[in-house]
């Protein structure tokens, strides 16, 4: 069955405070106005993304909008990635936000009203963006997962899994990640880790790192500034030890990417990136949690592509 010209819409009703359930009938009537063929499921439980993509590009869909967070984008390329059809930069894949964070769109111009999120799908301008893949331990199995925007590791990882619990607890706000930031600094401690990126190697207490595709996570803090999403390279930021004053003197400077001047700061660029440590650092892709070091990271370039504003 072929279905080369309708879109398979994925709806998470969790996102965005329940959001994605609440303002789906409203997003339904515009997606209908602007003239948009699609088919809709919603999920069901985490992960089942994941599956819902898969399945229905093995059933001839090639083209997905996901109604959600940055979390649910997340899945559904890793669905992307795990089916057998076809190659993976031959479906397109866009996004109405309904998210909290919505990082990943802000790299690429996608309106969060929903209006201007559709009239984006409706004009249907692609771009083909890098995706990386990681490889890191999961209660002593070896697990891969694919990402899109941002991997975060050590404290940043720690910052995710805070505020997806309040999340999941249905207690979040538009502060959450903040509130997660300021409530982990007061047990989180640095550790000593390996990082090779291509030739270069660093060795040094990492208080957090990122390996990133994209510019921007934590609902708009700039971690990667400079990143470039389709130059087949990861940007990879790490702080190395920092006291917690001058973490939370340098808050704002994250929202403006200033704080890659600190000194404790150190950039690299590169296609394959390892990290050891002596204490396990834990990682999140795309905001999503997952397990911990040791891990490897590959960039595949230009490996899905995407409908991108203006
Ligand atoms: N039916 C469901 N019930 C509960 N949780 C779900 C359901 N479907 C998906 N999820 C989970 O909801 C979580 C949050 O999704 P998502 O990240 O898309 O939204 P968000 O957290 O509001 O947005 P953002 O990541 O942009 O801040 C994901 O971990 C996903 O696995």
């Amino acid at each position: 069955m072929h279905k080369d010209g309708e879109w398979f819409v994925i709806v998470n009703p969790n996102a965005g405070r329940r959001k994605g359930e609440k303002d789906w009938l409203e997003i339904a009537r515009l997606m209908n106005e602007a003239g948009i063929s699609f088919t809709n499921v919603f999920t069901e439980h985490p992960n089942h993304a994941v599956r819902l993509a898969r399945k229905h590009i093995e059933a001839g869909f090639r083209k997905i909008i996901v109604v959600g967070g940055d979390g649910t984008l997340n899945e559904v390329v890793n669905g992307i990635y795990t089916q057998k059809r076809l190659p993976p930069a031959e479906i397109t894949l866009a996004m109405i936000p309904v998210g909290t964070g919505n990082d990943w769109g802000r790299s690429f111009n996608i309106p969060l009203d929903y209006k201007g999120a559709i009239d984006v799908i409706a004009r249907e301008n692609t771009r083909l963006q890098d995706v990386g893949k990681v490889s890191y331990h999961s209660k002593d199995l070896q697990k891969q997962r694919h990402f899109i925007n941002m991997a975060g590791l050590g404290f940043d990882a720690m910052v995710a899994k805070r505020t997806n619990k309040v999340k999941q607890e249905g207690k979040s706000g538009p502060f959450s990640y903040l509130i997660s930031l300021f409530t982990s600094l007061i047990s989180y401690k640095a550790t000593y880790a390996r990082v090779k990126v291509d030739g270069q190697e660093l060795k040094a207490g990492v208080f957090t790192m990122s390996v990133a595709i994209c510019r921007f996570n934590g609902g708009g803090m700039m971690q990667a500034p400079n990143a470039i999403p389709d130059d087949g390279l990861f940007d990879v930021t790490v702080i190395t030890r920092v006291s917690r004053l001058l973490v939370i003197r340098s808050v704002k400077k994250l929202y403006d990417g200033s704080f890659l001047k600190l000194p404790q700061v150190k950039t690299f660029r590169g296609a394959k990136v390892e990290i050891e440590s002596d204490q396990p650092m834990y990682l999140e892709t795309d905001g999503e949690s997952l397990g911990h070091t040791p891990m490897n990271f590959e960039v595949i370039p230009l490996g899905i592509t995407v409908v991108a504003g203006n």
